[in-house]
């Protein structure tokens, strides 16, 4: 069997080293390239410390597809970024994964069609780490039954969206399970504004951002004389990596753009 071909954008970040890692050592990929904001020509292996690997940093992603002629772009770069590099991928066949969150829904529509024209799949994983994509099935399961339910999602302080992509596929889940209802008192008021956290059919998101944290959520449901808590926690980076593993090999096979590792998983 071919090894897939991977270029990674994004490479030298905190998730993109592990990716470059991960990639390394797995016989059946392939790293073709390497994307950073600045270009230094030097061997990305040596940058985060695996030695040489023979992929030189580049800056510019056009160069990185056309010369390594990549089967899949890893997208690990900001909300501004994303876009355009998903756009280029897929206008040169390159079949995206993207962990990138930030993405409004009518962006992710206009990917879609792109990659179906293109003949090619993609995947958008808001969380590539397996537990919380349970935790994100199992709290649309508990909606169904518990529909009073609220999201606290907790990340670093280095984060640049609110609320994380988790929470807000969270949210879509939880809503095609739950009947309408709007949560907390009909007649509450916000003394100090977002007060009551962000607000999506009929529940609430908040949004914590402090330094020491990596990427956690719970998911609170309460009835009377009970409450549900759902939970998730990523102690670190690595914990991403059996996700974006998946959803590589999952990509190849795949036509249209994939929003969620739930639906390429044996739920
Ligand atoms: N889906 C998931 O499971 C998951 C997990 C963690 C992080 N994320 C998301 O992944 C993204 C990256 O997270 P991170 O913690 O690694 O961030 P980071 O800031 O450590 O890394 C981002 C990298 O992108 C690079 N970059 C920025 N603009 C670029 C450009 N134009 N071209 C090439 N590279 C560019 C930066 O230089 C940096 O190295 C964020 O959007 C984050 O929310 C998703
Ligand atoms: O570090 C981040 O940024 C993360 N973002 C994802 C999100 O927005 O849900 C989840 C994992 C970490």
């Amino acid at each position: 069997m071919n090894p897939i071909h991977i270029v990674v954008a994004g490479a030298t970040g905190r998730m993109g080293r592990e990716a470059v890692r991960m990639i390394a050592g797995e016989n059946h990929f392939k790293l073709t390239g390497a994307v950073a904001r600045t270009h230094t020509g030097e061997d990305i292996g040596e940058v985060i410390g695996v030695g040489g690997l023979g992929i030189p940093l580049t800056d510019s992603l056009e160069e990185a597809l056309e010369q390594g002629q990549p089967d899949v772009l890893i997208d690990l770069t900001t909300p501004s970024q994303v876009k355009r590099h998903m756009e280029l991928a897929i206008a040169a066949g390159v079949r995206p994964v993207v962990g990138t969150t930030g993405l409004t829904e009518a962006e992710m529509r206009e990917l879609d069609e792109r990659c179906r024209e293109r003949g090619i799949g993609g995947i958008i994983a808001p969380n590539f780490a397996i537990g919380a994509v349970l935790m994100m099935v199992f709290a649309a399961k508990a909606a169904k039954y518990l529909p009073d339910v609220e999201i606290i999602e907790m990340h670093h302080d280095q984060k640049l969206d609110a609320p994380s992509g988790t929470a807000l596929k969270t949210a879509e889940l939880i809503s095609k399970e739950r009947d309408e209802k709007k949560q907390g008192h009909p007649k509450e008021e916000e003394t100090l504004e977002g007060a009551r956290g962000g607000y999506r059919d009929g529940f609430r998101i908040h949004s914590v951002r402090l330094p020491g944290l990596v990427a956690h959520q719970e998911v609170l449901f309460g009835g009377p004389g009970q409450l549900l808590t759902l939970r998730h926690d990523s102690m670190n980076r690595e914990s991403f990596m059996p996700g974006v593993k998946l959803a590589v090999e999952e990509v190849m096979k795949q036509t249209g753009l994939i929003y969620g590792l739930e639906k390429v998983m044996d739920l």
